[in-house]
Order: C-alpha cells, then structure tokens, then sequence
C-alpha cells in the first residue's frame, strides 16, 4: 500500500499508475480534435448578431490533442475573453459543427461537455462577497474558522483515513486520486504545507495549491490563466514541468493563458495572440515575430533614462528584527534602513517572508509592536509602532499588495474610480467624498478642493485608458455611477468616463491600476508596490513604468519598494541606483 512505502521509492511506480489509470479513461488518439471553431464571429450574449460589433472577428482555431497551446493576451480583459468563449460565456456564430461542437473529443452522447471543462483564472482573484475582509488576520493567531489546513480543503475524505492512521478501503477511481494527490503535492512542493490553516499559507503557495485543487477535480480540459505569475523561478520551473506531464498524457489537456511579456514555455507549440482585438493563430514560430514586435515595443519604455536623486534620510529603519510564529522562525534579524529618495527592488522565493516584511513597515502585522530592545527595533518615520496611529501610517504610506486587492471593497453598488483613487489621501477604505474631505468641505471650492482634484486628473489621465493607447477594455458604464457634472474638468472623454466607472466592474488589471493611482496620489513618503502588474496587460505595465520611473508618479524624496520575480518589471533600473535586497528563508541580503 502507498501509505506502507517510502514515497521517493514509488513516485515512478505512481506516476506509471496515473498514466495506466488515465489511458483507460480517455478515449482518443493524439489526433482527436480537442477545440474546434472552423471560422466564426463571437459576441456577447444578448448581442444582436447582425447590428453589433463581434468580440472577435473571422476567428478560426483547431487545437488538435498532440498540440500544446498558449493564450497570448496584452489585455486580461482580452485573454479573458477568449477563456470565457472556451467556457461557452459567449455565442459564437455560426456555432462549430456537430458533432461535438466547441469540443468534438468530448462528444459523448448525453453529456454535458462543458462540465468537463474548468478554469483556474489567477487574473480574477476577488472576494466573496465583495466584502471587505480582515486580510491582517493570517499575521496573528488562527481564529477558529480561518483553521480548515489545505489538506483538508483539498480533499475532505482523506483526512478522516490519514488522521485515524487507517485506510478504508476505497474504489479503484479513488485509489488513483489519492495517488495523484500525493503524487502532485510531492511534485509541487506543497507537502511540507499540507497541515498548516489555509490562511497561513503565502500567495505563491495558495497559487500552487489552487491549481493542484483544480487538477484533482479531473477536468478533461483545463484551462490555466497566468498560473505562473507571481511563483518565484524554482516553483515556476516545478509548476511547468507537472502541467508538461500531466498536458502530455492528454489528463487533462491544457491551455495556458500568458501575458505578453511573459516567457513563452519550451513545450507549448501553438499560440493564440490575442492583441487590441486581434486575434492571430498558429504554430509558435510562425508567429514568433509578431509577438517580438509587440514585446520591442514594450522594451522601448526600459531605455527611457531617470536621474535618481542622492538617497536622504531614513524613513523606516529594522535593525535585528525577527517574527516567530511559535517554533517557526520566518523573518530572521533583518536590519535594513529604507530612505528617502531611496529605489528598492525585494526578491525571495515563495514563502520566503516578503508578504510578512511588508505587513511590518505598513504596521499591520501584530508583532510589528514587539520589536522593541537595545539591540533590536522597528522605527516607523522615527518612532517605535505602538507610538504611531494607525491612520497616520496609512497616510504615510501608498501601498498595493494582493493582500489588499483581495480585500478592497467591492459590494454594490460600490465605488467609482474617482472615488477610490480619492480613498488614497487618507489611506482608508471608504470613501470620503470626491476629494476625501468629506461632504462640507466638498461644497466650499478651496484651495486644497483644487489641488486634489487636479491631482486625481493627472493620475487618471497618466495611468487610465489615455495612457494605455487604446479604449478597447474600457466600455462606458451603462448607467454613470454618477453625473459627469461632478468631476471636474478638463479630462478628456475617454478618462472621464473611466473616473465614474465602477470599480468593481472593471477588469482586474484595470482594477491594480486604480489601485496604483490610490497608492500614489498624495504622494506619500512611502510606497510599497507588491506584485502590482499582475493582470496587466504590456502597455499597461508600460504606462505605469513610465509614469513611475519619469512621469511624475513619484517624487525625488519618496521611497519606493517593488516586490517582483521580475526583473523587467522594476522601473529603475541599475543606472537609477535601484538597491536590489533578496529574502531567503527569512533571511535578508544585499543583491550585488
Ligand atoms: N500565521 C502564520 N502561521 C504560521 N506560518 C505562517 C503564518 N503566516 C505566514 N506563515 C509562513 O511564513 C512564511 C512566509 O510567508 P510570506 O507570506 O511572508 O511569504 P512570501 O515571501 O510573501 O511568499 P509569496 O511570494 O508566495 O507571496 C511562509 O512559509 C508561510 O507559510
């Protein structure tokens, strides 16, 4: 039995059995047809064929079953789109030919083949509800409800048979599942994690897990959406290799989504570009050039120069401090000063403390109190935690972390940009009025009414649609969330309506913008931007580079801290003075 056996010892044995065990599920040769749309316009549903305007025009692709395909978008809002069609959210017209339709290798009589289709989109992480949640709460004690452990909210039945160290005996089907459970958990890194609350867990492992969830549910067809963005170079090199095995043995076929920029796997060998409303499919080298000419485009905005400024005085200052979580030590005395003026780029693999580093200089994290001693302390703008308010730090420092766009509050009928972007002067989470002064002093058409509001004009204008060069992921609201009236001019009209669209409505990359205009605003002292171009598209992350790096989206004094995997996707670069800091394990080093 598997239980019985040293794992390294069979994982040849269990990944032979997989494959035994899938052969005889599936029933089609490496030539089947997986995806079949012979040529077709797509709409949204509810659009009258002949009178709108199609999503995607003349749109032929065949996904043959020995094909690796990828999802080439420079807008989520884009490569969602074709995801949504694949998940039968929009109409395609005329529809694919029977029989089989949309999937002809799932035409089994009687069945519904879209069940056998899923998605794991990480462009789309909301939260339930739409309601703001206490996203601080992984830093401190496990409340009672946040305790369910991955392993169960994995795999429920498992746990009874592992915890009472007795196996039950279960079907076939079941045995091959919890092979493969155990199996990918091994692969995937995730093993060591299994028994700790789910909320404990990093962004970069819940990644992993939600995509190891998805592949227990056994679709026939599954389609990743960026499944690699925001997994350091090691797990995204692990990552890939599981969903190469698992593609190759057609259990499950996969199509991956990536964004532009991104690194085109060696495996995959058809790409569907999707590229301001075009979509061209194809072999990958067959199209190799069109994708250069879009990626050169988006390297013209790295040559662009900055004069950095000498760094100033320390704005946030550790020295020696660590956070334990009983025996677990997960920052280890880190001592590092963050200036004014200064540009920082952090590094560290998954897990490795970032999310928790940054919970300490925005003073959310509970022991952010604690460090207090001779030779240990956390200075926050010059003073110990416990001696500034939490509203004073909020305004002092502009943050974007997934953390917080997880929890943003989106409930209906929820906020217009304006009004979010207007949340970043205080640094709160309700709105305060148009100008964040609140509803009296909104009316008196002061001086600091005119200033804000020329502030939140230049932001929209620099960061919103304008910028991008193109309206298409931006549609006007059906119904403003309020009058134009009320925003003042001069925007240009595409800006405009932007500012009163609601937030909740847009595409989640359009949505980190927001958020990025929210952090810059009032130009705070300190700016910590984590992962904040994940669900942008290139040109995107190209108008927020450049207004980052010498737009005027920040200032010569103001500190700022990017936390990627990526290189690329730092606006300053070497010449600019950007100090490089790489955590491992908790342990925090200068990168020379
Ligand atoms: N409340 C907690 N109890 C126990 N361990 C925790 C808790 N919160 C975080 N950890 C652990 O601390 C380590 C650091 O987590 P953190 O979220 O800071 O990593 P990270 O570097 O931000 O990772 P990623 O790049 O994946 O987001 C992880 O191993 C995580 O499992």
């Amino acid at each position: 039995m598997a239980s019985q056996t040293s794992f390294g010892a069979c994982r040849a044995r269990l990944a032979l059995d997989i494959k035994i065990a899938s052969c005889s599920r599936r029933r089609y040769s490496s030539n089947s047809t997986i995806v079949n749309i012979p040529r077709a316009d797509v709409y949204r549903f509810g659009a009258a064929t002949q009178r709108s305007t199609p999503v995607f025009r003349d749109l032929e692709w065949t996904i043959k079953a020995n094909e690796s395909w990828a999802v080439v978008g420079t807008g989520s809002g884009e490569k969602s789109t074709v995801f949504d069609m694949l998940m039968g959210h929009l109409r395609i017209h005329p529809a694919p030919p029977p029989p089989g339709g949309l999937y002809p290798f799932l035409s089994t009589p009687g069945t519904d083949p879209q069940k056998s289709v899923s998605i794991v989109s990480f462009a789309h992480t909301r939260a339930v509800g739409g309601a703001f949640y206490d996203y601080t709460a992984r830093y401190g004690a496990v409340r009672e409800e946040d305790r369910i452990t991955l392993r169960e909210s994995m795999f429920p039945e498992m746990v009874q048979d592992l915890k009472s160290q007795t196996r039950v005996k279960i079907e076939e089907e079941r045995e091959v599942d919890y092979k493969l459970f155990e199996y990918l958990v091994d692969k995937m890194g995730l093993a060591h994690l299994l028994d700790l609350p789910r909320i404990a867990l990093s962004n970069g492992q819940t990644r992993r897990a939600r995509i190891l969830k998805a592949l227990l549910a056994k679709p026939r067809l599954l389609l990743l959406d960026e499944p690699l963005t925001g997994l350091d170079v090691q797990n995204r090199a692990t990552a890939l290799d599981v969903l190469h095995e698992l593609h190759s043995a057609n259990d499950p076929h996969i199509i991956l989504g990536l964004r532009m920029h991104d690194p085109v796997p060696q495996w995959i060998t058809h790409l569907v570009i999707v590229n301001e409303g075009i979509v061209k499919t194809g072999p990958k080298d067959s199209l190799r050039e069109y994708q250069a000419r879009i990626n050169e485009q988006a390297k013209a905005a790295r040559d662009e120069q900055l004069v950095l400024r000498e760094q100033g005085k320390p704005l946030v200052e550790l020295k020696n401090v660590s956070v334990t979580y009983g025996p677990r030590k997960v920052l280890k005395n880190i001592t590092w000063t963050i200036a004014q003026g200064g540009r920082y780029h952090l590094q560290g693999s998954n897990g490795s403390g970032k999310t928790t580093l940054l919970s300490l200089l925005t003073g959310d994290h509970p022991q952010s109190y604690t460090q207090l001693g001779p030779e240990r302390h956390l200075l926050l703008f010059g003073s110990p935690r416990s001696k500034i308010a939490t509203p004073t730090l909020h305004q002092k420092i502009g943050v974007v972390t997934p953390e917080l766009f997880d929890a943003f509050p989106r409930r209906a009928p929820g906020m217009t940009v304006w009004e979010v972007v207007g949340t970043g002067w205080e640094g709160g989470f309700v709105s305060k009025g148009l100008h964040g002064l609140g509803a009296d002093t909104e009316m008196s058409g002061d001086e600091e009414v005119k200033r804000r509001a020329a502030r939140v004009r230049e932001v929209i204008t620099a960061l919103g649609p304008t910028a991008w060069d193109s309206d298409a992921l931006v549609s006007p609201p059906a119904s403003p969330a309020s009058s134009p009236a009320a925003y003042p001019a001069p925007l240009d009209s595409l800006s405009a309506s932007f500012a009163q669209q609601r937030f909740r409505d847009l595409p989640v990359g359009a949505q980190r913008m927001v958020l990025l205009m929210r952090a810059l605003i009032a130009h705070p002292p300190v700016v910590l931007l984590d992962e904040v171009w994940s669900g942008m598209d290139g040109r995107m992350v190209r108008a927020a580079r450049r207004y980052l790096r010498n737009g005027g989206g920040v200032k010569a004094g103001q500190a700022v801290v990017v936390i990627t995997h990526l290189e690329d996707e730092v606006p300053w670069g070497e010449a600019d003075g950007v100090e490089r800091v790489r955590l491992d394990d908790g342990v925090l080093r200068s990168v020379v």
